[in-house]
């Protein structure tokens, strides 16, 4: 029936394709930035072929609403992919699954053991102790330090708690394990953020023309030792009778027995896989994006520090019952997400039935990208200096007062919305904001020499996630009273 109703549309415009490749190879090493450049030739909803596959690209604030809000429960589940084949144990995790019920076990029981209110306050304390660790390796240093790299040591710590019930990495940053961590997640999200011409043309699949699924298996293996490893440890300690992650799906696994929905092993790993690898490096280099543009603009900066000093005052460090108390810094982490998004291009979406949206008609099949980094920067939604970090938008008496990025107002979606969106929100804006408040109040940055606070490069890095190509390196000098630091 929808097919026939809706035979008369035209599929949305875009520029024409190869034969069999179609646009595939058009999109380059930074797929954001073309689709963006091809939405201002095409329109805000724009189409595409990769091989046989129907893609359409939402840029703007308007039609990201319109898929996301009110055809989303057509576009509530994710396009076959090899990243989840290969990696994330052939979708039975939870990023991957199919919109149903395993989904729906899967995000509630996220949802009960880490991210609800109840779940994040109870964890508060975890995150405080790794904030605290955090500082205290940085005061230990006594030179300048990479500062994604500790921040990312942090958030997994904090993570693998709640998670695993213990750190992953030693609090010192000492060992080989947070670097090899941290590069297989950004292996990950680099593999992640290829588009995979085998997913798009299934007669040359087998010939993995990138090479890309050898190196997807070859990560997953490393994964899965590690989380292997993890599990097994877990078990060793399990009469301590932990309340993490772990120990409740160990508890419900055998309670699954006879179920519909099967909690296995698998499912297990793959969750855990999903945690780890959504929850860190998106933290991290929001973190580092938001450094890096305070260190750009020291008068910003300075107010930043100003309001924390007199919220926090000099002789003690930031806890996280101080954030709601922190407008600039609210803002800070607004206007960052809105210019560096950890996931530029979200996660993809695909829609299940045929239908029409905005006059143009959409096959079932298609795959639904939306350009959340365009949208951020579009001059229709952000009329004022669209390009220049200024949050005092989102201020009283600012444009965008009001503002948030929980997924209600579609000019700012860095965590997506709709039924898909980010499942790990509250936790990942609450970090980044305790970390960036915490650098900012506990430390000066000072520069290497030969940087330049307005020269620092701003290049991105290409994959799922938005990291800067050169990591922000600089060297931090305490600014609060000795105390603050013990
Ligand atoms: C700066 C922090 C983060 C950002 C910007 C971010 C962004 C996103 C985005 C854009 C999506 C896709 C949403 C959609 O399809 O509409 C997503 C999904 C997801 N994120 Fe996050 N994320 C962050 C942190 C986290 C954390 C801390 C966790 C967990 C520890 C997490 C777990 C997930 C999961 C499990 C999904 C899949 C949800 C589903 O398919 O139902 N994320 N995230």
């Amino acid at each position: 029936r929808d097919r026939r109703s809706h035979r008369h549309c035209r599929l949305p415009p875009g520029p024409t394709g190869w034969p069999l490749l179609g646009n595939i190879l058009q999109l380059g090493s930074k797929p954001h930035q073309t689709l963006h450049a091809l939405s201002k030739t095409y329109g805000p909803l724009l189409h595409l072929r990769f091989g046989s596959v129907h893609v359409i690209v939402a840029s703007n604030a308007t039609t990201a609403a319109h898929f996301l809000r009110t055809h989303d429960a057509n576009f509530s589940s994710r396009p076959p992919n090899s990243g989840a084949e290969h990696i994330a144990y052939n979708y039975r995790d939870l990023v991957f699954a199919p919109y149903g019920p395993r989904w729906r076990m899967l995000r509630r029981l996220c949802a009960l053991q880490l991210f609800s209110a109840k779940a994040l306050e109870n964890l508060r304390h975890v995150r405080e102790e790794e904030v605290v660790c955090l500082v205290q390796g940085l005061a230990r240093a006594g030179k300048p330090v990479d500062v994604g790299a500790a921040v990312n040591t942090c958030a997994t710590n904090a993570l693998s708690r709640a998670l695993v019930g213990r750190r992953v990495f030693s609090v010192d940053g000492s060992g080989e394990g947070p670097e090899e961590f941290k590069e297989m997640v950004v292996e990950l999200m680099r593999l992640a953020g290829v588009f995979n011409v085998g997913d798009f043309v299934p007669a040359i699949a087998w010939l993995d023309p990138q090479g890309l699924v050898r190196k997807m298996k070859k990560l997953h293996k490393r994964f899965d030792e590690f989380l292997n490893k993890l599990i097994t440890e877990h078990q060793e300690m399990a009469d301590k009778s932990n309340n993490d992650m772990l120990s409740l799906l160990v508890k419900l696994k055998d309670e699954t027995d006879g179920e519909d929905v099967k909690l296995t092993d698998t499912e297990i790993k793959a969750l855990l896989l999903n945690l780890f690898t959504a929850g860190t490096d998106t933290t991290s280099s929001t973190v580092e994006w938001a450094l890096v543009e305070l260190i750009r603009a020291p008068g910003l900066l300075g107010r930043l520090q100003d309001e924390l000093d007199s919220v926090v005052g000099r002789d003690r460090l930031v806890s996280e019952s101080d954030l709601s108390e922190l407008p600039l810094l609210q803002a800070v982490v607004k206007e960052t997400f809105r210019l560096h998004p950890s996931t530029p291009l979200s996660l993809p979406r695909v829609a299940t039935e045929d239908c029409k949206v905005d006059g143009f008609f959409i096959p079932s099949g298609t795959t639904l990208l939306v350009n959340v980094w365009a949208i951020g920067r579009d001059p229709e939604s952000w009329p004022d200096e669209p390009l220049a970090f200024r949050p005092d938008r989102f201020l009283p008496n600012g444009r965008h007062h009001g503002v948030d990025v929980k997924g209600g107002d579609f000019e700012l979606i860095p965590f997506g919305a709709g039924r898909r969106v980010c499942a790990g929100l509250s936790l990942g804006l609450r970090m980044v904001q305790f970390m960036v408040a915490t650098l900012v109040h506990a430390y000066n940055w000072v520069l290497m020499e030969g940087d330049q606070a307005d020269g620092l490069d701003m290049e991105e890095a290409f994959g799922l996630t938005l990291r800067r190509a050169m990591p922000f390196v600089a060297h931090p000098v305490p600014r609060l009273s000795r105390k603050a630091y013990d």
